[in-house]
């Protein structure tokens, strides 16, 4: 059987997501409040590559850890969800069907405990 990855149609489809994502972001007078120091760029590149890695593609995550990257942010359960709706909204507008955004965050959700409270 073949890799989430490939079902929804490999990197274009990945880089699609992260696009809307960061869109999303930006969109959001909260979530924003997150990133105002961050370099984007590293984070759209990064951000590519762990869910490229993650869903059974090619690519090998450069990035630091979920758990490094995420201390002193004080992520509240609230802005997890929050920023969770976000990416789901984001998969939509890339086109994925409820099945294969599921399975997206079967392997994102579980990751929450290396970022909220910390
Ligand atoms: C499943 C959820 C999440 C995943 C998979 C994720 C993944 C990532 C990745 C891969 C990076 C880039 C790491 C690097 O540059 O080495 C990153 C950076 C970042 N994330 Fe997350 N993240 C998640 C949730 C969140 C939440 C809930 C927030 C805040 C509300 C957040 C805020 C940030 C910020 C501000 C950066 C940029 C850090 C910097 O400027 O150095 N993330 N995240």
């Amino acid at each position: 059987s073949s890799s989430l990855y490939e079902q929804i149609g490999g990197q274009q489809t990945i880089d699609r997501i992260v696009d809307n994502f960061i869109r999303q972001i930006e969109y959001d007078p909260h979530i924003i409040e997150f990133f105002l120091e961050s370099d984007i760029d590293r984070f759209r590149s990064k951000l590519s590559e762990h869910i490229c890695a993650f869903s059974g593609g090619p690519c090998v995550y450069s990035g630091d850890s979920m758990q490094d990257v995420h201390a002193g942010m004080h992520i509240t359960e609230s802005d997890f969800n929050r920023t969770v709706d976000l990416l789901i909204d984001a998969m939509t507008e890339a086109g994925l069907s409820h099945p294969q955004q599921n399975k997206m965050l079967a392997l994102f959700v579980p990751m929450r405990r290396q970022m909220i409270y910390r």
